[in-house]
């Protein structure tokens, strides 16, 4: 078979498992949705919108459910000629300040092509830097109060500005402090629980009028979540019946996103076709969800690996002797002593305790180490475990180590190899 012909086995409609897809229906979400619902319905009465505040863990649908609501309203609005929705949306990725968040949203209401272009035709676009922080305001309420009407403002991923947050103060409190001619309400969407707890209390007082929690789903809510998408997105019966349960079942274990329990069925799906292109079954099994998980574990881990100096690599390197060993989570204090031991072996002068705490902490960050909280009982004190299955992190520090065959036969006499 040619690599390029049309021919597809299990998938019928492979953009219906990407993750920018937008479902019809949200599944699960009810409650939340009321409870978001309820919030913006000031806005089609032509009163003040409420100031929102989403929270919860990456990958439960915050966005999604943003995305179908504001549109459900903008379509409830069009039936009233004295109610104007209008929506500027902005991904704060990238923005570490109030300051950048402003301009951002300047420039994104000014693109000319963007829906409000009352505004855009008549201002420019305002460059990063050089301008003082109230400068940047008085353009944005200025724009805003062109746009007129009611205007929702989202700011998703809003934790990228840290503990910077003015502008979560100054715009929610602008349209009643300047007299804004206009309706504003500012949506806030977050996956940090920290910068969440750490708003300052003028903040929260503004921001967070309506907070509401995203919480992760359970096993069950993922498998009605993958088995409406796989509907779609897969031909009939292509799927062994432990397939959806089992990937719902992985990530409702590690972090219960709907995102995560996608990517995996997704995958095992790749997997299954290109078997079916080379001759092999129409049909997604137990195993090919069992290699996808693999799969995506080890790409973790080696990208994780990327960040790292070669003594972060000695650093995974010694909690996976630990892991082996039936010995983690373990405590810094220990992970270090080894640490020193495995670096010396390998010809290298080890790092001091504090460097070797940032390796744990960035390998934390990349989800191939989990911190498992300790404290309580007998002190306060950090563990690490492993994130990832022990053998897809040893795949991967074997491209680095060469074999470490010893290892693993270390965790399976031990029963640690997963
Ligand atoms: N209840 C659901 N029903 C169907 N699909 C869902 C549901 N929840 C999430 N998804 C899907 O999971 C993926 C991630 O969802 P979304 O981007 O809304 O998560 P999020 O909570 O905003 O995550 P992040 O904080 O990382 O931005 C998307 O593809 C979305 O369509």
């Amino acid at each position: 078979m040619g690599r390029f012909t049309r021919e597809s086995f299990i998938i019928r409609d492979n953009d219906v498992l990407r993750d920018d897809y937008q479902p019809e229906t949200l599944e699960e979400r009810d409650a939340e949705l009321d409870e978001y619902a309820a919030a913006l319905r000031p806005v089609i009465q032509g009163w003040q919108p409420n100031n929102v505040f989403l929270y919860g863990v990456t990958g439960v649908g915050k966005t999604a459910a943003t995305h179908d609501l504001l549109k459900e309203l903008q379509e409830s609005a069009d039936q009233y000629d004295d109610v104007d929705v209008n929506i500027i949306e902005l991904n704060c990725t990238g923005c570490n300040t109030s300051y950048q968040v402003a301009v951002n949203l300047v420039n994104e209401i000014r693109e000319p092509n963007h829906p409000l272009t009352n505004v855009s035709s008549s201002r420019m676009p305002i460059s990063e830097t050089g301008y003082q922080q109230k400068r940047v305001f008085r353009e944005l309420y200025a724009d805003l109060e062109d746009i007129g009407g009611t205007v929702l403002v989202v700011l998703d991923e809003i934790d990228n500005i840290g503990s910077d947050d003015d502008i979560l103060y100054e715009l929610p409190r602008a349209r009643s402090q300047l007299d804004l001619d206009v309706k504003l309400g500012v949506i806030g969407i977050s996956n940090d629980f920290k910068f969440r707890d750490n708003l300052s209390p003028k903040v929260k007082d503004t921001l967070c009028e309506e907070e509401i929690l995203f919480p992760p789903y359970d096993a069950g809510e993922l498998q009605n979540i993958l088995r409406e998408r796989a509907e779609i997105a897969l031909y009939d019966d292509v799927l062994e019946d432990d397939v959806i349960p089992l990937c719902a079942a992985f990530s409702a274990r590690d972090s219960g996103s709907a995102r995560q329990a996608l990517r995996l069925l997704r995958k095992a799906v790749d997997i299954a076709e290109s078997e079916a292109r080379a001759g092999g079954d129409a049909f997604v099994t137990e195993e090919h969800v069992r290699e996808g998980e693999f799969q995506i574990q080890r790409q973790q881990v080696v990208e994780g690996m990327h960040s790292l100096t070669q003594h972060g690599q000695h650093v995974l390197l010694t909690v996976c002797q630990l892991a082996a060993r039936g010995e983690t989570p373990e405590r810094t204090k220990a992970i270090y002593r080894r640490y020193q031991k495995v670096a010396r072996k390998n010809g290298q002068e080890p790092l001091k305790r504090r460097r070797v705490h940032d390796h744990l902490s960035d390998l934390n960050l990349h989800g191939v180490l989990q911190l498992v909280d300790s404290s309580g009982g007998r002190g306060n004190y950090n563990e690490y475990d492993l994130d990832v299955s022990l053998s897809s992190a040893l795949d991967a520090l074997e491209s680095e180590f060469g074999n470490l065959e010893g290892i693993r036969e270390l965790a399976k006499k031990n029963g640690t190899l997963d």
